[in-house]
């Protein structure tokens, strides 16, 4: 299997749901089918926070996520945990600066998708040097489903990293709505990636094709 092709990961960036137990109203499973339904073209576990699960619950949820998501055709993508991800082999990881080393996650995973978190421009460009396949930039609104998170810096940082020649796929985070969506676009981003948004959502089928609007309407 050949790294994931430039075009092909912006397109899957478009709407990226990120999700874990604590993080959802309904139970995983039920907001996860609705969000492939409305129209998600990623999809992220990422089990964390108080009241995450661990060990062999956390392991047969991914599982289950992952066997949805596989029926649908939706790339599976584990967050911090690259034993877990290649453990089921799922499509990709996603780590940020505190995690282990890009370069080191690079060799264990070959050639499935590497996300990096970067925060600006200095870990934009060691993300793409280490062989990134996308970066997820932010927070770019205040958010809630982060405790650590950073100070939020708005689209601008976005197109800060474009106008220095950072061209990698680039999905925004933190705090993105159906409203906002479509500013983080037109700064630059190739896609936009949310927790609660659709997770805690009544209906995240209908979240999700309301955020799937604001996104394609600006490309
Ligand atoms: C902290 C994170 C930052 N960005 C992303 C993504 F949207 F996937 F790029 N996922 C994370 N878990
Ligand atoms: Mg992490």
């Amino acid at each position: 299997m050949a790294r994931i092709a430039s075009e092909e990961m912006k397109q899957r960036l478009k709407v990226y749901f990120i999700m874990g137990s604590v993080n959802c109203k309904k139970p995983p499973l039920e907001a996860l089918t609705e969000a492939i339904d409305g129209g998600i073209t990623l999809f992220q576990f990422r089990e964390k926070g108080s009241g995450a699960l661990v060990g062999e619950q956390k392991y047969e949820l991914a599982k289950q996520l992952q066997a949805i998501c596989q029926k649908r055709g939706i790339p599976f993508i584990v967050n911090d945990d690259v034993e877990l991800a290649l453990a089921i082999d799922a499509d990709g990881v996603h780590i940020g600066q505190d995690d282990e080393d890009a370069r080191i996650v690079r060799e264990k995973i070959g050639d499935k998708i590497l996300g990096v978190s970067a925060h600006n421009l200095e870990e934009a460009q060691a993300a793409v040097a280490a062989g990134a396949d996308y970066i997820g930039v932010g927070p770019i609104y205040p958010t809630k489903s982060k405790a650590d998170a950073k100070q939020a810096q708005g689209p601008g940082i976005i197109r800060l990293l474009r106008d220095h020649g950072i061209a990698i796929p680039i999905v925004g985070i933190g705090g993105i709505t159906a409203e906002n969506a479509g500013e983080v676009m037109s700064a630059g981003a190739d896609g936009v990636s949310v927790i609660s948004a659709i997770a805690s959502a009544s209906s995240p089928l209908l979240a999700t094709k309301q955020l799937a609007q604001a996104v394609f309407n600006n490309e």
